[in-house]
């Protein structure tokens, strides 16, 4: 559905080249959710943003559905817009105007008639949650609420692909699962083409199938979501998986007990369905050694589950490696943290 091939922007600036985007190469395949991830000034505004050629590249080329975005007239690219839709992180809604001409809003500038856009508008307040609220203004609605009237606008005119612009990044944790859940539906039920940039990795486990990492301009590595959670090849990406398994104050907590232990610290990391399997107990059965749970989480992707476990197990030096042994025998992968 997306090609990009060696796709680079670079802005002048005060006569001062800055490479925003360096020489690019993605592969969106049609109905997949697609995440970019980086830290601030990664370039992934900018990327997204030569998607639907609100910045043109400086090299490369960008084709979307069946459009060779570059050969574009500028009618074309009107027409091609159209099926590219994108939703920001301020919502972008027009605040004099009530939700019902916000979700309208892309429906009068084709030229659709009012009896159809209201028919439109209802449906698709209905799809984001919105009936009843379509008389409201946009300041009368939460973040979340706003963001709902952003998709809904975003979809008036059945988009092929929806480019989400760090969407949920002004939203609560909780809002955000509830936006990351309706994104997620509506590529369910329209199959619709999701391209999401955040710089949270929270937001790339929950919804997305594969994921780009993006640093200084470059994409440096990509691949399915579990699979880079598993071996994360780039110290960016490992500390992005960090991100989810070891949370700051998890970290605090262990080393807190660190200097209290006296096993071995253990941490764990579980893919897939291993994540479902009773491997500590049957851990502590098979070597007799005892295992105290220090800290743990799991996180589901949409691949299956991947979760970490920090232990501390007691035993005698054959026992310990007996057990680590058998812990990567269970597909379990074992990082000593620390030896009594
Ligand atoms: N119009 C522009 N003119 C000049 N430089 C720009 C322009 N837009 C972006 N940049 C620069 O390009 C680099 C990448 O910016 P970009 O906004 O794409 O990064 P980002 O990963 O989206 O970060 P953030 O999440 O903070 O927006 C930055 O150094 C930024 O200052």
């Amino acid at each position: 559905m997306i090609h990009l091939s060696n796709v680079s922007k670079t802005f002048q600036l005060k006569g001062q080249s800055l490479d925003a985007v360096k020489d690019v190469d993605l592969h969106i395949e049609k109905g997949e959710i697609f995440g970019v991830v980086g830290y601030s000034g990664a370039g992934k505004s900018t990327l997204v943003r030569l998607l639907n050629l609100l910045e043109k590249p400086t090299n490369g080329t960008v084709k979307i559905a069946d459009y060779e975005m570059l050969k574009l007239s500028n009618r074309e690219l009107k027409r091609a817009r159209q099926e590219i839709s994108m939703i920001f992180q301020h919502f972008n809604l027009l605040w004099s105007r009530t939700v019902r001409e916000n979700i309208a809003f892309p429906l009068e500038i084709a030229g659709v008639s009012k009896a159809e856009r209201y028919e439109k508008v209802a449906e698709l307040a209905k799809l984001v949650g919105l009936e009843g609220r379509e008389d409201s203004y946009p300041s009368q609605l939460s973040g979340g609420q706003k963001q709902r009237v952003g998709i809904a606008r975003a979809l008036a005119n059945e988009p092929k692909v929806l480019l989400c612009d760090e969407a949920t990044s002004a939203l609560d944790p909780k809002t955000t699962n509830a936006i990351l859940d309706l994104l997620h539906d509506i590529n369910q039920r329209l199959g619709l083409t999701i391209v999401l940039i955040t710089h949270e990795m929270n937001v790339i486990q929950k919804i997305c199938s594969r994921v780009a990492v993006m640093e200084d301009g470059s994409v440096v590595e990509q691949g399915n979501v579990l699979e880079v959670f598993r071996h994360p090849q780039e110290e960016i990406t490992k500390s992005f998986v960090k991100q989810l398994t070891d949370p700051e104050d998890s970290n605090q907590a262990i080393e807190e007990q660190l200097e209290q232990e006296k096993g071995t610290v253990v941490r764990l990391t579980f893919f897939g369905d291993d994540a479902e399997k009773p491997v500590v107990s049957e851990l502590i059965r098979a070597c007799n050694v005892t295992v105290n749970i220090l800290q743990g989480n799991i996180a589901n992707t949409q691949d299956g589950s991947y979760g970490s476990l920090f232990v501390s197990i007691e035993g005698d030096a054959a026992q310990l490696n007996e057990a680590i042994e058998f812990l990567q025998d269970h597909q379990v992968e074992a990082e000593v943290i620390s030896r009594a």
